[in-house]
Order: C-alpha cells, then structure tokens, then sequence
C-alpha cells in the first residue's frame, strides 16, 4: 500500500464509477417514489428506497459528497423510522417533507459536479498543506503600537511584519503569500470566521491579559496559539515551528494490523487519500519485521483476529522499548464500554469501533500521530534553540556517515561557534545574548537544504552535516553563512551590534569516521580562531 501513486489512481477510478452511476441512481430513486404513489403499501418498495437512500448515504460520504450524504441520510431516517414503528404507508406517500428530500436529493444526484468536496480530507489535515519558507509574518490588529513593539522584536530574528486592520485584506493576503504565522489581536479574534473554512498559517492570539476567559474566547475563535504581551520573538518562533511544515510535513506512517483483508485494504485507502502512508500487515507474525522495516509513527490494530489478538500484539509491541511511544489504536466491532476500557489498558490509546467511519478515522489518527510527532519534535530539540539536541545531532552523524559509506558519496561537517560571545552576554546581558544565539540559529535553518541535519553542539557552538555535499561546494555555502551572520543586526538596550562566526569544515571521505570528522572540524575551527575568527576554514589539506 506503500505506492501513493497506484492508490490515488485506485481511489480516482472508483469515485468515478461512483459519480457515474449517480444519474442511474437518481432515476431509481424517481422510479421508485412514482411507483410508491401507486402501490403505497408495498412495504418491500418502501424498504428498497431505504436501502438506495442508505447507499447513498454511505458512498456519498466516503467518496467525499457530503451534500449527497446530508441529503440521503434525511431520506433514510426518514423512513427508517416509520417504518420501524409501523407508520401508516399510505400516508408516508404523502409525506410533503419526505417528498422535498427526495427531491433534493434526485438534484444532488443528477448534477453532482459542483458537490463534491474530495480535497476536504486534505485540507482537514492542516499538518499537510504546503506553505512555501517565509520571512513574513502578519499581525491582525487597528492597534499601530502593537506593530512597533513586535515589528522590533522580531527583525533581529530576519522575520518581516506587516499589519493589517481588515480581515478581508487579510485573508486575501494570506492565500497570496502563506505567511509564516499571523498574530491577532485578541479584540480581533472573533471575526476570524474563514479559519473553519481553510487551511491556514498558524493563528496566534496576542493579548495584555492570559486570564481563563482570554484564553477561552482565543480557543473559541480557532485559534492555534495564545502569547501574553509583550511577546517574546525566541519563544513565540519557537511555538511556530512546532505548528510548521517543516516540522510536521511529512505524511504519518501508519501500520494497519487486521486479518481481515478488505477492511485494512479500506482503512489504508481512507488514510492514503488523507495523504498518510499506510502499510498494511494481515499476518500479526509478521509484525516485528513491519515495525523495523516501516517505522511507523502509529499503529491501527484490529482486535480480534485468530492468530493473535490485537489486546496480545499491543503488549508485545509495549515490550520493546523503542516503540514504547507510538500511538496505538484499536479498530473493532465490539461495542461494549467495558470490554473497550479493558483493551485500553494494556497501553493502547484509542478505539474506533467498525463500521469504519472515514471521518473519524482520519481524525483519531490525525489527532495521535500529530500528538506523538509533537512530543518527538519537542524531546529531540534544544528549548532555546529549536535545534537538533547534542545527543540528537551525534546520533545523525553516525548515521550520515554510514550512509555516504554506503552510497560512496561524499559528506561535510561544519562546527560553527560565534566569536567574542562572552562579550555580547557581559555587555548586554544573558537574555540578550539568548536571544542572539536563537536568531543565528534561525539562520542557519533558513540557509541550508532540508536534508541537512543541524545541531545545537554546545553552549554558542553548532554543528551541521551536509550530506552528499563536496568540501568545496561545503565551504562556498558556510563563507555565504558567515557573511549572511554579520549582516544580521541585533538590538539590546536602543543599541544595534552585529556578531560574527568563524566555522571548520571536515569532510568524508577525508576523515573516515564520525570522531575523526569532529576532531577535525574542531581543529579547523580553532584555526579560523587563531587566524582572526570570522573565517571558514577546512580540515585537512583541501580536497
Ligand atoms: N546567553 C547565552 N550564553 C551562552 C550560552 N551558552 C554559552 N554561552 C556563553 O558563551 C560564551 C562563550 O565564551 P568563550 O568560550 O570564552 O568564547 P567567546 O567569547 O565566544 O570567544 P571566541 O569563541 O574565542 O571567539 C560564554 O560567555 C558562555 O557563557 C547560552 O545558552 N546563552
């Protein structure tokens, strides 16, 4: 189920059946009421509109026509309930309202172009939407002071602000140029009605107060934040990259347990069109090769299947250690609370009871992934920072190594250390000088690849792996840095100052193992301090 390719294709040619045969349906559905007037009491006619109507129903929904599942599911409890409680037949054929549903739902049917909302499962997962890298970020408020204060803060961090005073301008603004995050004032908040209709940028209230009440209205208007000013630039970034793409843009791995073919065959689909990547295992043997082979960030357990049950597969994933945080959810049809509560507490996290429901599904997995992903984000990262941690970046560059050994291609390494730091702290202050060290770190991410691993080394000092990066190609893009670093300005005190880098590069396969490349690194680094800082230097004679 791993190709998305070949499931998309799957899911487009059978909505399109699906749309196909919907004129056929809305004849049927005519046919059939036409012949109701005539044969009123013919209870099994009555039960064969039922079950179009619950069809309809169904499929409407799964293929994303909700306008067509609104419209049956009015048809279909209409006429579940008369004829669950024996109502007259003859009088149902003159039922005015049920002739209106059925009516529209005919029309839905028969033009179902304009209706359908497949890409809404999409939107739903705001996780997803891709939101170009910005140095823009937008402030909703009739409040110019507000601007001045935050516009300050957040400059020496390379974030542009601009304000806005209409939610019209805004919103047409935000479609236009994806800023990065938009502050709202909390006066603002409660007209920000298009946030349940769209994907959007992360939302953050900004307000003076954070009583219960603030925070409450924030919730209530959608939004994803709430900063008490004056707002921090390094904390509020911070918040913001955990809201991101970046962080949150890859599509959920998804494992799906469950003997029974066609209903994993259909989770998968479900979550494959709410763009995750789902592997579906029908052998629970064959888990812990799954579980090494696919890392997933979720698994979606069927309960009860004759090898093994799901309640037995949750406890022997729990044992090993390094899934110990991965979101478990069970999928069965038992209904029973007290048999769901006793499934849970083996260390599972939800149950979603079958009939599958495609809307609820996406959601409880949105909900954990995203939950997991966020905790992950949070235990691997660096507070101030928001860089990879010490022994995060460590761990990458065993790994980087491994794999440039593997592929035979080459890897740089850069320590970069801030020069004259202790300066900035005893001249301006600590928080100052934390404030420094988060913009450079800003920096650095904005400036390289995606695919470079960057790390908060120590104290002021980083270091970055560029895979598949020569040593020349490694030093043309840290001098670019190191220059980009002594442009930034900083502010402390109404003063403005600038700081400077000086950076060693090392490179594989010049240095063989991860220990020499750092070593190396180090040592090249500590050149370009001797040399006169603000200067890259490579380790080694050049390659
Ligand atoms: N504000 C702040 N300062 C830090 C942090 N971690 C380390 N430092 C400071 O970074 C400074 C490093 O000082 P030194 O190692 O003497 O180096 P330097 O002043 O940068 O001089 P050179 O590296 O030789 O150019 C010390 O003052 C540390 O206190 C931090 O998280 N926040």
């Amino acid at each position: 189920m791993g190709d998305k390719g070949s499931i998309i294709e799957q899911l487009e040619a059978v909505t399109h059946a699906f749309i196909a045969q919907l004129p056929t349906r809305a004849d049927e559905v005519e046919r059939q009421w036409l012949g109701l007037q005539q044969q009123p009491d013919n209870r099994e006619r009555w039960q064969d509109l039922y079950r179009l109507a619950h069809n309809l129903a169904g499929g409407g929904g799964t293929f994303g026509f909700s306008n067509i599942t609104d419209a049956a599911r009015l048809v279909a409890d209409l006429l579940r309930t008369a004829l669950k409680e024996q109502q007259p037949l003859a009088a149902l054929a003159e039922n005015q309202q049920l002739e209106l549903y059925l009516h529209q739902l005919q029309e839905l049917c028969r033009y179902p172009a304009g209706n359908h909302n497949s890409a809404q499962p999409v939107a739903e997962n705001r996780l997803l939407t891709e939101v170009s890298p910005s140095r823009l970020g937008y402030l909703y408020s009739t409040k110019p002071e507000q601007y001045a204060a935050l516009s300050n803060n957040l400059q020496g961090m390379g974030i542009e602000i601009e304000r806005f005073d209409q939610c019209d301008l805004l919103q047409a603004a935000i479609l236009e140029n994806s800023p990065l995050f938009v502050l709202v004032d909390i006066a603002q908040c409660d007209t920000m009605g298009f946030l349940h209709d769209h994907s959007h940028p992360p939302m953050i209230a900004i307000s003076r107060t954070g009583d219960f009440s603030t925070r409450l209205k924030a919730v209530r208007s959608g939004m994803d934040g709430f900063f008490v000013e004056p707002v921090d630039g390094v904390t509020l970034l911070n918040f913001v990259d955990t809201l991101l793409p970046q962080a949150w843009g890859m599509p959920f791995r998804v494992l799906i347990v469950d003997d029974d073919r066609s209903q994993a065959e259909y989770a998968a689909l479900v979550l494959e069109r709410a763009g995750m990547i789902t592997c579906v295992v029908n052998d629970p043997a064959t888990i812990i090769e799954q579980l090494t082979a696919f890392s997933p960030e979720l698994l979606l357990l069927d309960i009860y299947m004759p090898q093994c049950s799901g309640i037995e597969l949750a406890q022997l994933v729990r044992q090993m250690t390094q899934y110990v945080n991965v979101p478990i959810i069970f999928l069965s049809a038992e209904h029973r609370r007290d048999r769901q509560l006793a499934a849970l507490q083996v260390g599972a996290d939800d149950f979603i009871t079958k009939p599958i429901i495609a809307k609820e599904l996406i959601a409880a997995v949105n909900l954990r992934a995203w939950r997991a992903r966020m905790l992950n984000w949070v235990m691997l990262r660096d507070g101030l920072t928001g860089l990879l941690n010490h022994a995060v970046i460590m761990e990458r560059l065993q790994h980087a190594v491994a794999i440039a050994q593997r592929q035979k291609e080459a890897l740089s390494i850069a320590m970069i250390d801030l020069d004259h730091f202790k300066q900035v702290n005893d001249q301006y202050g600590h928080p100052v000088g934390d404030r420094v060290l988060a913009a450079c770190s800003r920096m650095i991410q904005q400036r390289l690849r995606g695919s470079d691993a960057i790390g908060r080394y120590g104290g002021e000092e980083f270091l970055v792996i560029l895979p598949a990066t020569e040593s020349a190609q490694a030093l043309v893009v840290l001098d670019e840095l190191r220059i980009a670093f002594s442009t930034l300005r900083h502010t402390a005190n109404g003063e403005t100052f600038r700081v400077q880098v000086s950076v060693g590069i090392a490179c594989y396969p010049q240095f063989k193992t991860a220990s020499q490349l750092l070593e190396a690194a180090d040592a090249a680094l500590y050149r370009a301090k001797r040399e006169g800082r603000n200067r890259v230097v490579i380790g080694g004679p050049v390659g």
